[in-house]
């Protein structure tokens, strides 16, 4: 049997109005208590999501021959990938667990040319649909994080200021429906390296950990599920969590789960920012340059929370792994 998680559901509607300073501490409330939330009025045209898991879909149901054309190549983690494919190399490979469902990452901030030689062409009308989509995302997550800010009783540009020309990156998995008696595990546990994750399903299948338990989320279908990222516990100094989570089947439908990631800029460092430790006395992580924290998100694995957990300060002085 499956147990099932009520993740705080927030309303957005009135995050423009009267309302607004309610929603923010609301915000806040589900980033320290749960670190995952669902949002709903988020200002993201329901059609145009719509349309891009449609797109999605239509990418995962072409031929594998056409598929192949954006197979991920050696050295990167961008573009198709199918279970029956061998990684190429052991980088790839690091990063997969054992039950990783077919997927396409794909980089679109920033838009450079190695990350638009991994764009599908197929669906023609697949670059466009998803650019529109990340346009809209890129607003949800700005909004999120200013929301953040406010309910901390921040500038609202406390976050934001930390993450100047960010990075925006998908992965979505797409989890065929198979035979009852065919035992598919979830995919690899893991925290998020992003600042703030959106995620769109067609279906359920978001497992948390939630007292050292795995659960699943019920995810609405005119939501997106909010996660904190390990970027956001770090600048929040720990009072946000990135919660463990992993992706999996759904016993009765296909589905698909894409997750829109916002991510620092490689270049910007990583650090509790001031205004929250001077409450807190004490930085709880040291600071890191984004792009080293990726390269070791990559060289480590995806797995668990090893990454912050290497930063963290402990007592004892810094706590080096
Ligand atoms: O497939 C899912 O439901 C979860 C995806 C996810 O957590 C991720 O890609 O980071
Ligand atoms: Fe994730």
């Amino acid at each position: 049997m499956t147990v099932t998680l009520e993740i705080p559901v927030i309303d957005l509607a009135g995050s423009d109005g009267a309302e607004r300073e309610k929603l923010c501490k609301e915000v806040v409330r589900a980033c320290e208590q749960w670190g995952f939330f669902q949002v709903i009025n988020h200002g993201v045209d329901e059609s145009l999501k719509r349309r891009a898991l449609d797109v999605y879909t239509d990418f995962f149901y072409l031929s594998p021959e056409e598929k192949m054309k954006v197979v991920i190549p050696e050295g990167s983690l961008d573009g198709w990938m199918h279970p029956d494919l061998e990684a190429p190399g052991a980088f790839l490979k690091n990063f997969l667990g054992p039950y990783t469902p077919e997927f396409l990452n794909n980089t679109w901030l920033p838009d450079l040319p190695q990350h638009r030689q991994r764009l599908p062409t197929n669906p023609s009308s697949f670059q466009s649909t998803i650019l529109e989509f990340q346009k809209a995302a890129r607003g949800l997550h700005e909004n999120l994080l200013q929301m953040m800010a406010e309910g901390l009783g921040l500038e609202s540009d406390a976050f934001l200021k930390h993450l100047p020309n960010p990075g925006m990156k998908t992965r979505s998995n797409f989890y065929p429906l198979v035979p009852a008696d065919t035992y598919v595990g979830p995919n690899q546990a893991h925290s998020d390296a992003s600042a703030t994750t959106l995620l769109c399903d067609t279906v359920s299948g978001l497992e948390v950990m939630s007292d050292n338990a795995w659960v699943q989320v019920q995810s609405r279908s005119d939501g997106f599920i909010v996660n904190v990222g390990d970027q956001l516990e770090i600048l929040s100094n720990g009072r946000f969590k990135s919660i463990l989570h992993r992706g999996s089947r759904n016993t009765s439908k296909e589905r698909l789960a894409v997750a829109c990631f916002y991510l620092p800029n490689s270049d910007s460092v990583m650090a509790p920012i001031e205004e929250l430790v001077v409450c807190d006395q004490l930085p709880k992580y040291r600071a890191i340059r984004f792009g080293d924290y990726f390269k070791s998100f990559i060289d480590k694995g995806n797995e668990c929370k090893g990454r912050i957990e290497g930063l963290k300060i402990t007592n004892r002085g810094l706590c080096l792994r």
